[in-house]
């Protein structure tokens, strides 16, 4: 029979380490733990190690010096495949580094070598209530928000990948309420259900859950966490609301302010819209928003369409402070008519323009305290001008990126 595994996550210091000692202490099963901390020195292990009983036959396992989510990958597997080999336990808990991301740790279990002894059984993510809120939850603060650094691994903001987290996981373990009051805890557990609609969310201070709400739920489904994401359900939403009403309306897709979003209902300020247009944008006046995006703006993410980048179809993402823009494909319009058929044969609901095909920019965007249609009025004058669109674009300043997997990263500046 497969091992259930439970893989925690959540950012450095939000209390997966407390949790996971009260884990320990409180369940009876015999569990093995894995524990990857970026760095030569694993503290966490230790940590862990001295407050777990290993007569039992609990087992914690260090992985270090790297990130099992992307360069240990390969060692991930190894490990869990070797401790299955050599031990008995019930259950297994790997803890992930505060800057892993969620999705490629649980597809070695899903897909790769570990799924044979190992069953997936679900993604927590430990969220810092207090952080969270200083952060997200209150555009209306004195203070700016804590300003994110790239991470160690790379241009990643730690924002971004903490949203990642909250957007990849299937139990939210809100820690640490004993530093927010009940308004803002409210507040916190609103905006993780907006950004997180399938996961279910727990609060609790010092890790005090039941281990029966954290271990053998079977919450886990591979395609659900990959599709759950609060900004690719409105994307999704957005869309099928555009096929039903295709037939009905004629829309003008450059200017369409006004159709219904059957979104959820607002509260605690929050407000979720997308933004669609067939048009590209002037890359000086988008990358210029980027630095400036209002305040209560707390996730925008989708592909976008800029100018003079008429191959490269780009991730937009914001979390927090900082925007990534990164060539994550190629526009099916810049293929060979050949392979631009097969690609539209196989995907009828695609939106087409005769001239542009299928180049356009689509964001979702969740906010708190927020003008939507402030913010659409600025995107919407990043938009080229008709003058612009019959000018030379490789004329423009173009800081977007160029080759598949690059990325620039925008740095909003400090609100006053
Ligand atoms: N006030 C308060 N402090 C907490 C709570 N939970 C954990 N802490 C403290 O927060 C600090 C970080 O907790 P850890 O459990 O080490 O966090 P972690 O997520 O494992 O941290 P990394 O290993 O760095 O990623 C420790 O000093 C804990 O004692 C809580 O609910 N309230």
């Amino acid at each position: 029979m497969s091992v259930p595994v439970t893989i925690l996550c959540g950012e450095l210091g939000a209390g997966k380490t407390t949790l996971l000692s009260e884990l320990l202490e409180t369940s009876e099963r015999d569990i093995a733990v894995l524990v990857n901390d970026v760095g030569a020195v694993n503290v966490d292990a230790d940590l862990v190690e001295a407050r777990t009983d290993l007569t039992t036959g609990e087992e914690v396992l260090a992985l270090e010096n790297g990130c099992i989510c992307c360069s240990l990958g390969g060692e991930l597997s190894r490990s869990v495949i070797q401790l299955w080999k050599e031990h008995d336990f019930e259950y297994l808990i790997v803890e992930a580094s505060g800057i892993g991301e969620p999705e490629p740790i649980a597809r070695q279990f899903v897909r790769g070598p570990a799924g044979g002894p190992y069953d997936l059984d679900a993604v927590i993510t430990v969220v810092d209530a207090r952080r969270f809120y200083d952060r997200f939850g209150d555009s209306a603060a004195d203070e700016p928000p804590t300003r994110q650094g790239p991470d160690k691994t790379g241009s990643r903001p730690l924002a971004d990948l903490l949203l990642e987290q909250v957007e990849f996981c299937d139990l939210l373990v809100v820690n640490k309420c004993d530093l927010v009051s009940t308004a803002e805890r409210e507040r916190v557990v609103a905006l993780l259900e907006t950004l997180q609609p399938r996961a279910e969310v727990v609060t609790t201070e010092y890790g005090d859950v039941d281990p029966e709400t954290l271990l053998d739920s079977k919450r886990f489904d591979l395609e659900a966490a990959t599709e759950s994401a609060g900004w690719k359900q409105l994307l999704e939403d957005e869309t099928e609301h555009e096929e039903s009403n295709a037939a009905a309306h004629d829309h003008d897709h450059d200017h369409d302010h006004d159709h219904e979003h059957s979104h959820p209902s607002e509260r605690y300020g929050i407000a979720v819209d997308t933004y669609h247009r067939q048009r590209p944008f002037h890359p000086e006046r988008f990358v210029a928003l980027l630095a400036d995006l209002p305040d209560g703006l707390v996730r925008a993410k989708g592909l976008c369409w800029v100018a003079n980048r008429e191959r490269q179809a780009i991730t937009m993402s914001y979390a927090g402070t900082e925007t990534t823009l990164e060539v994550t494909g190629r526009w099916i319009a810049s293929l060979s008519d050949e392979r631009q058929a097969a690609f539209r044969d196989s995907q009828p609901d695609l939106t087409w323009d005769e001239e542009w095909g299928d180049r356009e920019t689509r964001l979702a965007l969740i906010g708190r305290n927020l003008a939507m249609d402030d913010l659409q009025a600025r995107l919407d004058h990043c938009l080229l001008t008709d003058d612009e669109l019959d000018a030379d674009w490789s004329t423009f300043e173009n800081p977007a990126p160029t080759g598949m997997g690059d990325m620039t990263t925008v740095v909003s500046d400090e609100q006053p």
